[in-house]
């Protein structure tokens, strides 16, 4: 989808130009706390294993992809991860507390630290912009109204979409949902952000902007990120580490600079056929352009 402006809005454009990505280096991040640690952890639907023994680890201010196969229990590790599973005792730990054995005011105390972004931008159609962004505090603070409304345009305005709080969702392009959908993962300045397939409908331009402001919030905030995505360019770009899930076992987890060089066949061939997966059609992307 092209980044439309909606009606009678000036849109403020994303920078133009790369992002120098500054990525911290391997020994800086191990100095580092851990910020989400995952251990042994198997899970089944039924019967059905689909998570295999998953130990992970995340340091604070890295960002991490998660990639893998369709099916291969991306979306199942990162509802664990958010605390949206069943608490099960000693195996995800996020800021050092262990989300299996919180009490209810403890948990939600975590997840007021905890900003998720899901597939699609999940933004509710029958409220605004700012309504939507705003929904956090409502469920989570007690803040009154003119407070919440300053930080609903303070996080329009880190996102790029000042001025576009009173639009209703349909009116945004399909970027403009995905950005409107971080603010509101991150109007309570978390300390952990959590993305399902941000770039997942986006055309490659609008995707490099998102990449771009993923990594300037990873700069102006210190925060953690996690992102589950299919986007190889994406993952390269702005990942400092990527995990590559099959069949519900991690294959690798590694750095950005070497996971290229894993030897591991079945590494090399998720890494090569997602690749073309996201080669662009040039027909098709004029089409899509042009809404021809
Ligand atoms: N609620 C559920 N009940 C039963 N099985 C499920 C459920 N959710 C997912 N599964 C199964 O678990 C496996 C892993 O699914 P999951 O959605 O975690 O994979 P994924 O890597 O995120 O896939 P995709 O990239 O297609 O979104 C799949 O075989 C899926 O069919």
């Amino acid at each position: 989808m092209s980044e439309q402006p909606a009606p009678s809005h000036q849109q403020t454009a994303v920078p133009p130009g790369e992002h120098v990505v500054c990525r911290p280096s391997e020994a800086e991040l191990a100095a580092r706390p851990k910020v989400i640690e995952v251990d042994h952890l198997d899970w089944s639907y039924g019967k059905r294993q689909v998570l295999f023994d998953i130990s992970l680890d995340v340091r604070q201010g890295e960002i991490m992809m998660i990639m893998g196969g369709s099916g291969s229990g991306k979306s199942t590790l990162l509802r664990h991860l958010v605390g949206l599973m069943p608490p099960l005792p000693g195996k995800v730990k996020l800021l050092g507390k262990d989300f299996g054995t919180l009490k209810p005011m403890e948990k939600l105390d975590l997840r007021r630290k905890i900003g998720v972004a899901f597939q699609f931008g999940a933004l509710f159609s029958s409220m605004n912009v700012a309504e939507n962004v705003k929904l956090p505090l409502r469920e989570l603070t007690k803040l009154n109204e003119k407070t919440m409304d300053i930080m609903a345009r303070i996080k329009l305005e880190v996102v790029n979409l000042s001025g576009f709080g009173d639009l209703m969702p349909a009116a945004l392009s399909g970027g403009m949902v995905k950005r409107a959908s971080i603010a509101r993962a991150i109007i309570m300045d978390p300390k952990l952000l959590f993305l399902d397939e941000p770039s997942s409908g986006l055309d490659p331009a609008v995707s490099s902007a998102l990449d771009d402001l993923i990594l300037r919030l990873r700069e102006a905030m210190d925060i953690s990120v996690v992102i589950v995505t299919h986007d190889i360019d994406s993952a390269f770009k702005i990942g400092d580490r990527i995990t590559i899930l099959d069949k519900g076992r991690i294959l690798a987890s590694e750095r950005v600079e070497t996971i290229r060089n894993n030897k591991n066949e079945r590494v090399q061939h998720l890494l090569n056929r997602q690749a073309e997966e996201i080669e662009v059609d040039p027909t098709e992307y004029l089409k899509r352009l042009t809404g021809g």
